[in-house]
């Protein structure tokens, strides 16, 4: 004997699942009221649910409906691990289901510090008109500093401007230039969007966060998990010494091969980071045809 037949509950018909239950059996089954009528004793409440079969007590009048609806009890499982799964999942269920037909896009990245009266703001408004006019979406991190440059520059062009936020310790909110948002929690499906949904990356100057988005980037593509993905370093002068560093350390002990060093560009001019993004498209069409 199987020991699922000790987890069969017992008809406890005080419950009120019990007592609907036992309601409905009277209903179909006269025989469970003592009147006999015309059904005979093989006459008994059943129900299928695909290939399985209940009767009698088994058989439940709820709905799976109300029965999610009507649920209360301890709410620990939403701290979970499996819970958080779902969650997980629902961020990249709705990042697909947004960005899916978004077209050429260029993400961007750069300090969330910047001040609109930094010459980078001012640049990165300018790319993110350059941007929208050339028929590329922009995808920022929603933020302030250069990511609302980019986001503005491209809206008031009248390019799609995306913004997508995330969440964190203190209030953030996306800022008034995302015309599409979405705010996550979690950074990795975050990030997943970033490279999906872009043609290229384009780097402004920044601090941890904007290297930690460089850095993924130089790795998707040196590991080939991405091509013919362009990632452009704006403003020379601010990547100088990191540039210099990856050359006299990084190659010279041999942590990176020669070629890796060809994976970016840098410029200071606008212009030519969409040139760049053009160029690489045409390539990569070119490729595929
Ligand atoms: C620091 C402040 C707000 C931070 N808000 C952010 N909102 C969205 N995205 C952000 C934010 N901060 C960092 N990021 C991501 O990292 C990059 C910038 O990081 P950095 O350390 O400033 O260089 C950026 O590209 C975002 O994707 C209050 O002003």
């Amino acid at each position: 004997m199987s020991n699922d037949r000790a987890k069969v509950p017992p008809r406890d018909e005080s419950s009120t699942d019990a007592r609907q239950n036992a309601a409905a059996r009277r209903q179909a089954d006269p025989a469970s009221t003592g009147n006999h009528g015309n059904h005979t004793n093989h006459h008994v409440v059943e129900k299928r649910r695909g290939p399985v079969l209940l009767r009698r007590s088994q058989v439940s009048t709820t709905t799976t409906d109300q029965r999610l609806l009507d649920s209360r009890g301890p709410s620990d499982w939403v701290h979970t691990d499996p819970w958080r799964v779902l969650r997980i999942t629902s961020e990249f269920v709705e990042g697909f289901g947004l960005l899916a037909e978004l077209g050429a896009a260029v993400s961007v990245f750069g300090s969330a510090r910047t001040t609109p009266d930094h010459p980078d703001y001012a640049a990165a408004e300018k790319l993110g008109a350059a941007l929208a006019r050339a028929g590329y979406a922009v995808i920022t991190g929603g933020g302030p500093g250069v990511m609302e440059a980019v986001n503005k520059g491209c809206s008031e062009a009248g390019g799609v401007s995306v913004g997508l936020g995330i969440e964190l310790p203190f209030e953030q909110r996306l800022n008034d230039w995302v015309d599409i948002g979405i705010q996550f929690r979690y950074f990795f499906a975050r990030k997943t969007m970033f490279v999906k949904y872009a043609q290229g990356f384009v780097v402004f100057p920044g601090g941890f966060g904007t290297l930690d988005e460089l850095f993924e980037a130089l790795t998707l593509v040196q590991t080939r998990k991405v091509t013919s993905f362009p990632v452009v370093l704006y403003r020379e002068e601010y990547w100088h010494d990191l540039i210099e560093w990856t050359r006299r350390r990084m190659l010279d002990e041999g942590k990176i091969s020669p070629e890796d060093l060809d994976l970016f560009s840098v410029t200071d001019d606008v212009d030519e980071i969409v040139e760049i993004m053009e160029r690489a498209e045409a390539a990569r069409y070119g490729a595929a045809s």
